[in-house]
């Protein structure tokens, strides 16, 4: 079976091929840029060059036909026709409490996904453009959602709600969600394979540092508790988000400067975090090379962020009455051995003995950075948010077909 699994921004559209008799991808891309003057779709197919193509994309439905049209291009695609592909499986980043697993997509599942767009204002209505324009192109194909909160829905109420009144939740389901569920649920059980150890016997902590970026407590092969809460903003410091402050910060700064709720909602999502500090960029190889090179304003966003994710790992270790593994993912988890470094030399009061040069090994296989005679096991595991998508696609799509 052929499946194409799509994550959608709201001016980006991401996509990989797969075919599931042995899981290889037949070709990857992206399309940049969705909306504004000049779009970049950048196309990879297995084993052949990466080709870019620069136009005007409107539209989440014609950024899906340029991709197909790529996917059965003579010269760069993977695929004779689209006929070829038997299942979509789409990344939807806000379930709440009604998707506790993956689903297929229909008329009560889509009503779903919408009614939940004021919870994710920001992800879910990017994601229904990403079905819509799958369905429109691809009318034939059954569609699979997978949810970035799904794997939190296990959490305990002390650690989901809030403590502001309770109708709140009763009438709005303001809680804590949680995401990129799906990424600490594969680098979790990819730890427990790694380490030869059931799953059920662990206290792990996964650290997803990627552009956002969120930590879970996983204790027995379950999410007990994690940093992202109803929406994808607080915890951690990250990118372009805040993460936690204060919450009266948010009507004081409106009074003050005079701002709309969504003013100071692009405020704390896309204008705060490393990029605010630094005064450069929201990407961590910008922050580093400009610690290298000395800048106040880079170091101290740096140091920020290690802290405060640092913090995080010592809350969690405390949530869960210890810590067993220690897993680093994602763009900046898998990749930033400085980061990885500064967090570990400060966790020796938790028994973390960090192996400098298994550190600075670069790799995109799963592997051990700590000492032999460290008490926490510390890992870096390369996410794969997408083979997930695809595996569960694959699965309930058979199972449907089996009907
Ligand atoms: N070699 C590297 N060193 C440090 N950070 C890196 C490196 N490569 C990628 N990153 C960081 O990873 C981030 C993107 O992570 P990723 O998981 O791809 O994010 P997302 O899926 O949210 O777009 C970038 O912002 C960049 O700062
Ligand atoms: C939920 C979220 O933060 O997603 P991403 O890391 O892709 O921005
Ligand atoms: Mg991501």
């Amino acid at each position: 079976m052929k499946i194409l699994v799509i994550n959608a921004g709201s001016s980006s559209l991401k996509y990989q091929l797969y075919n599931m008799n042995d899981e290889s991808v037949l070709a990857k891309g992206l399309v940049e840029r969705i909306g504004m003057d000049s779009s970049i779709l950048t196309h990879k197919p297995a084993g052949k060059q990466e080709v870019s193509e620069v136009s005007e994309i409107l539209e989440h439905i014609t950024a899906i036909r340029k991709v197909l049209s790529m996917l059965t291009h003579e010269e760069h695609g993977v695929i004779a026709s689209i006929e070829e592909i038997q299942a979509v499986g789409h990344r939807v980043v806000h379930g709440g409490e009604a998707f506790k697993a993956s689903a297929l997509v229909d008329d009560a599942a889509k009503a779903e996904i919408r009614r939940l767009f004021d919870l994710a204002p920001l992800h879910n209505p990017a994601s229904m453009m990403g079905i819509k324009a799958a369905e429109t192109n691809m009318p034939n194909v059954p569609q699979v959602v997978v949810f970035d909160t799904a794997f939190h829905q296990t959490m305990p109420e002390k650690s989901y709600l809030y403590a502001i009144p309770r109708v709140l939740y009763n009438k709005y389901k303001v809680r804590r969600y949680g995401a990129h569920g799906t990424s600490h649920e594969y680098v979790s059980q990819a730890a427990a394979t790694f380490l030869d150890k059931p799953i059920e016997e662990l206290k792990i902590i996964t650290c997803h540092i990627g552009n956002g970026a969120s930590v879970t407590a996983v204790q027995g092969g379950q999410s007990v508790d994690t940093s992202m809460g109803m929406t994808p903003l607080e915890g951690l410091m990250m990118g372009t988000r805040s993460g936690d402050l204060d919450p009266a910060i948010v009507p004081y700064v409106m009074n003050k400067e005079e701002l709309s709720v969504s003013e100071v909602n692009s405020m704390l999502n896309k204008h705060s975090g490393l990029l605010a500090i630094s005064g450069v960029s929201s990407d961590m190889r910008e922050i580093t090379e400009g610690m290298d090179k000395g800048e106040a304003n880079a170091t101290l966003a740096f140091e920020m962020y290690e802290y405060r994710l640092r913090k995080y790992i010592g809350s969690y270790a405390a949530a869960m009455n210890g810590v067993d593994v220690l897993v680093f993912t994602a763009g900046v988890g898998e990749n930033s051995v400085v980061l990885r470094q500064k967090v570990l030399e400060q966790l020796t009061f938790l028994g973390v003995k960090l192996d400098a040069e298994l550190n600075a090994i670069r790799s995109g296989e799963p592997r051990r950075i700590s000492a032999p005679d460290s008490r926490v096991e510390v890992l870096v595991i390369p996410t794969n948010e997408e083979l997930v998508i695809a595996r569960d696609t694959h699965n309930i799509v058979t199972a449907a077909n089996q009907q």
